[in-house]
């Protein structure tokens, strides 16, 4: 979260919360007083029931949802957020904040989000200080234990409700560790979550081996529709970096392939006039706007299948300095001749070492992507400026002569470390 404080353990929202204040004895005989605070509103969307609160319902949710892999596993699980039927891809994220954040990345439409922090829920839902984007894209959250309380003064609605009206499926009780290490093991799975019991098991897998979502474009579906002017700075109650602005005021087009606003919010912050463009924006129209900057946007899926984009990016580098962002960095390197592939089970997380090879430097960063750039598939005189220590997979390129640099990570980090916020361009 670079532009707020962490949200782990905070206090209570009372207009959500009810409470009841106890007393006991302690081993010794002395009086304690101690309070318990429960969200009513968690409670009854997580099916289990308080009997402190009066009501007489079946205290626990039995399993009503299903995951079904495309290599034939089933896993039972619990539902919350939306019901119904959805296929994705399976994706684990590492993270151990930011769920929100996450949640609002369009980065991961058509994936499911399995969270590998076991605790999901606690601080609820900050709306709408930490939302990344307008919407949730992706396709779905696989969690193993959600909180039956929400605690967080900054919180407006519990997760589950706030799932169920943007009808995003949720599941929990699920095994996370034991799909991750199978993630890991077999490179990343497609699957359908349903809490459709009409559904066999085989029609659902049936449903994973005829959806893909290699070689679709998925920027389509989350860019912008139309060019818009964006100002909103870094909050100054959770900015950290002093340096402020560069003092001259920059215009930069950002294509919009799927943005998340805390890169909006970290270039405004540096005094950036900021142009937002959809990913369709004419290369020809970006130039008549004489901008300093040409920045390509984060965004969900296969760069192979958006050679539209490809194109664009090829129209403009040359002519004006320009900076890429995951999705955007590997447009950069399909532009310049380079090749991208999909990685075994990708980067997800807010814990990935980076080495910035140029400063001799590590970096933590945060991280989203399926895709990588072959280094070894780039021309003469693009240089890989930062790799990725879990599997040396290259995480940064720039090209001096014609202005470009490019990161396949996220330097706003939100959520995140703000390890990578300077030295890129963000101070
Ligand atoms: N965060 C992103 O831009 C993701 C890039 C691309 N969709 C990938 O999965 O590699």
């Amino acid at each position: 979260m670079a532009a707020k404080a962490a949200t782990g353990f905070a206090l209570n929202n009372p207009s959500f919360c009810c409470s009841s204040r106890r007393t006991s004895r302690n081993e010794t005989g002395n009086v304690r007083v101690f309070t318990i605070i429960r969200c009513s509103a968690s409670l009854s969307s997580n099916g289990y029931t308080d009997t402190t609160l009066g009501s007489k319902e079946t205290p626990w949710k039995v399993a009503d949802a299903r995951l079904v892999l495309e290599d034939g596993s089933v896993w039972k699980a619990k539902s919350f957020g939306a019901s119904g039927t959805q296929v994705g891809e399976v994706v684990f994220n590492t993270s151990l904040t930011g769920y929100q954040e996450i949640l609002t990345d369009p980065s991961y439409a058509g994936q499911f989000v399995l969270m590998t922090n076991p605790h999901i829920g606690n601080t609820g839902i900050n709306f709408a200080d930490d939302e990344e984007s307008l919407q949730c894209f992706l396709a779905g959250l696989v969690i193993r234990s959600l909180s039956i309380s929400t605690s967080n003064w900054r919180c407006t609605e519990p997760l589950s409700d706030y799932l169920a009206k943007r009808n995003i499926m949720g599941i929990y009780d699920v095994d996370t560790r034991a799909i991750t290490r199978r993630l890991r093991q077999d490179g990343s799975l497609k699957g359908v979550l349903s809490t459709d019991e009409s559904k066999t098991d085989k029609e659902l897998l049936e449903m994973s081996h005829t959806w893909d979502i290699v070689g679709v474009d998925l920027i389509s579906g989350v860019s912008c529709k139309a060019p818009y002017e964006w100002v909103d700075k870094t909050d100054s109650e959770w900015e950290f970096n002093t340096n402020g602005s560069v003092g001259k005021s920059f215009h930069v087009v950002a294509y919009d392939f799927g943005i998340k606003h805390n890169i909006l919010r970290r270039l405004a912050s540096t005094g950036c006039k900021i142009t937002v463009v959809p990913s369709t924006w004419p290369a020809s129209e970006t130039l008549k706007m004489k901008p300093d900057g040409v920045l390509f946007s984060n965004g969900p899926g296969d760069p192979s299948a958006v050679p539209y984009a490809v194109e664009t990016v090829k129209e403009i580098i040359g002519k004006i300095p320009v900076f890429g962002i995951c999705m955007g960095h590997q447009l950069l390197g399909q532009a310049l001749g380079g090749k991208t592939y999909k990685m075994k089970f990708g980067h997800h997380g807010g814990n990935h070492p980076v080495r910035d090879l140029r400063k001799n430097r590590v970096e933590i960063s945060a991280q989203n992507h399926n895709y990588a750039v072959d280094p070894a598939s780039l021309p003469e005189g693009v240089e890989v400026t930062h790799i990725n220590l879990n599997d040396g997979s290259c995480a940064g390129l720039a090209f001096p002569a014609l202005n470009i640099m490019s990161l396949q990570y996220h330097p706003e980090a939100s959520p995140g470390p703000h390890d990578s916020d300077s030295g890129v361009g963000f101070c």
